[in-house]
């Protein structure tokens, strides 16, 4: 194989009690990217169509990710990427991971598999390091891996496959602000009362629980974020509104997807999830913010190939 396809799906991180360690990945939102073997080595990014984004390697997280890949792979070729990019820069669901994580996993596959999904994780968290500023996996892994994900360790970098209720639908919605992640992280405190850590790690261990026994109920008791969100919540016009709205027309449970500003919103069955598209838009339909709306099941494949050859 000299040249591969492939979709790149988008990713919804923290999911509201899972800050930094859990995620879920898209099925109907991601870019496209095509890598190429060639005979100079080393990477080179050749085209970008989407956004303005960085074409050095080094600049571009999909070429630092490749380059951490290489360093270790020593392959006696190079690679060219082109990047079709639909998921919108610093809007909160993994718009770098997808980039990071979509080179390598595509370099993988035209080196012939040598490494595991969790050592491709590996070198993902590179690139997306450089796009926040630290080295976590809550939006590479469920790319990487498909379905939702917890990241129990990063060195050494572990992550679990966690089983989702076949009903799950999320609901995404995108004011259009920029959020830059690594903004939204130095919001945050460095330290939080032990108190208010017993009630998220509980939600946490609820939540993970529930998507073991599909118990939809007890999802809908456990998405809750009483650490973060309080913070980041204020980065985001009408997020209460859109929350409180979401909940009313039936969503288990809504908050903010990554480091925002897109909100997320999971529902049981695409009917529900439908009814809670219907009200978030209606939200911002009220207000002068352009947004954009996304329906997904839950992707339990992550990276696909479109086409190789
Ligand atoms: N290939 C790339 N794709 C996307 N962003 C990139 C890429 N290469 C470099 N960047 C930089 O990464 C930053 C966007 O990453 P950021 O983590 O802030 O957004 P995000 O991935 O949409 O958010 P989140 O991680 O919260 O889901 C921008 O500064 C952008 O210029
Ligand atoms: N866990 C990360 C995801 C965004 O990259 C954060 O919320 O900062």
């Amino acid at each position: 194989m000299n040249e591969i396809k492939i979709f790149s799906p988008a990713t919804v991180a923290n999911v509201s009690c899972g800050f930094d360690v859990l995620g879920f990945c898209l099925d109907t939102i991601g870019d496209e990217m095509v890598v190429r073997k060639t005979k100079d080595k080393g990477i080179r990014i050749t085209k970008i169509e989407g956004y303005d984004l960085p074409f050095e390697a080094h600049k571009n997280v999909a070429g630092v990710s490749a380059l951490a890949l290489m360093e270790v792979a020593q392959p006696h070729c190079g690679f060219e990427i082109e990047i079709y990019k639909k998921i919108k820069p610093g809007s909160g669901i993994g718009s770098s991971s997808a980039s990071a994580a979509g080179s390598v996993w595509a370099i993988n596959q035209l080196l012939g598999s040598p490494f595991n999904k969790t050592q491709i994780t590996n070198f993902a968290m590179k690139g997306e390091a450089l796009a926040s500023g630290c080295e976590h996996a809550d939006n590479i892994a469920p790319a990487i891996f498909g379905g939702f994900t917890l990241v129990k360790s990063c060195t050494p970098l572990q992550v679990l496959a966690i089983p989702s209720p076949s009903k799950l639908y999320a609901t995404i919605i995108h004011p259009e602000i920029e959020i830059k992640t690594a903004e939204a992280r130095a919001i945050l405190p460095k330290q939080i009362a032990l108190k208010k850590a017993i009630t998220q790690w509980a939600n946490l261990g609820s939540l993970v629980h529930a998507m073991h026994t599909s118990d939809y109920e007890l999802i809908s008791d456990s998405l809750n974020d009483i650490i973060v969100e309080p913070f980041r919540s204020q980065l985001i016009p009408y997020f209460d509104v859109v929350k409180t709205e979401s909940i009313k027309a039936g969503a288990l449970g809504a908050g903010i997807s990554g480091s925002g500003p897109s909100i997320f919103a999971l529902s049981k069955g695409k009917a529900a999830a439908e009814a809670v598209a219907h009200a978030m838009k209606k939200v911002y339909s009220k207000t002068d913010i352009n947004f954009d709306i996304h329906l997904s099941k839950i992707n339990m494949e992550g990276i696909r190939v479109i086409k190789s050859n």
